[in-house]
């Protein structure tokens, strides 16, 4: 079964090609790491694959009705805007509304997992737009949790978190995973992306270079290739350990 299925999607803007065909096929049990240099199109690929801007090429979520993709797939933008002073608590039940009807017991429980997962329980009742960048990221990844969707794609969810909450926010993911979900996330922590997906997408200058299980595909080479560095690898007990060392020119 695919949650996602990408046929040679491509987008030109500005008539430049920011994406070339890229296909693709995300199913449950997945943890992608979209990895790529800035710039490489990893926003645009998620952008059309939902639907959000003009594309050729196929996306299987594209094609849903805006109804039935809010049900198949939450979106967590890489701009962590929220509009209103509302409550962190109101902000996490908006994830709610594609469910429809008068929120009952299930979107309670939803709302109450969401918070307990992103570890907000202590911030239910703070207003969203006073809360530290972090936090506020935090949040808005609560919001698309309690959507509740078969599918989760965040762009740079962990950018801005400290330390443990990226860690955890990568367990997170990792165990929505394991129970089944399928999630795509862009990240440009090599370690983290190394360590917890279990295949990564590499982009560079809108195509698809490489793709597969972190081990097999973040070599030295294709370090150096996409993102012209050099970096410290070593295998430990903890997992693998990237360090980015050096610029290569
Ligand atoms: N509205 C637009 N008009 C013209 N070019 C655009 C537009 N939006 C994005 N681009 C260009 O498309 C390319 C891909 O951008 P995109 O945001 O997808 O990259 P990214 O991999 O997500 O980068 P980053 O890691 O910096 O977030 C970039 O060269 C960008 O300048």
């Amino acid at each position: 079964m695919s949650l996602l299925s990408l046929r040679a999607l491509s987008v030109t803007l500005r008539e430049r090609q920011v994406l070339d065909s890229v296909s693709l096929d995300v199913g449950p049990g997945e943890l992608v790491g979209l990895i790529g240099p800035n710039g490489a199109g990893k926003t645009t690929l998620m952008r059309a694959a939902l639907g959000l801007i003009g594309a050729t090429g196929e996306s299987s979520l594209a094609a849903l009705s805006p109804e039935a993709r809010a049900k198949a797939a939450a979106w967590m933008p890489q701009a962590r805007e929220i509009a209103w002073p509302v409550t962190v608590e109101t902000l996490v039940a908006l994830g709610r509304l594609p469910h429809g009807r008068r929120p009952g017991p299930a979107d309670r429980a939803a709302v109450d997992a969401a918070l307990a997962r992103m570890a907000l329980e202590p911030f239910r009742h703070r207003t969203a737009t006073r809360l530290s960048g972090g936090e506020q990221a935090r949040a808005l990844i609560a919001r698309a949790l309690a959507q509740d969707t078969p599918l989760v794609m965040a762009d740079e969810p962990i950018a801005g978190l400290d330390p443990a909450h990226q860690i955890a926010t990568m367990e997170v993911f990792r165990d929505l995973a394991r129970d089944g979900h399928g999630i795509i996330v862009s990240l440009h922590d090599l370690g983290l992306a190394a360590r917890h997906c279990t295949r990564v997408v590499v982009l560079a200058e809108g195509r698809m270079i490489a793709e597969g299980p972190p081990s097999e595909v973040m070599t030295a080479d294709l370090l150096a290739r996409a993102f012209h560095i050099s970096a410290f690898h070593a295998e430990t007990a903890d997992g693998p350990v990237f360090q980015p060392l050096r610029v290569i020119r």
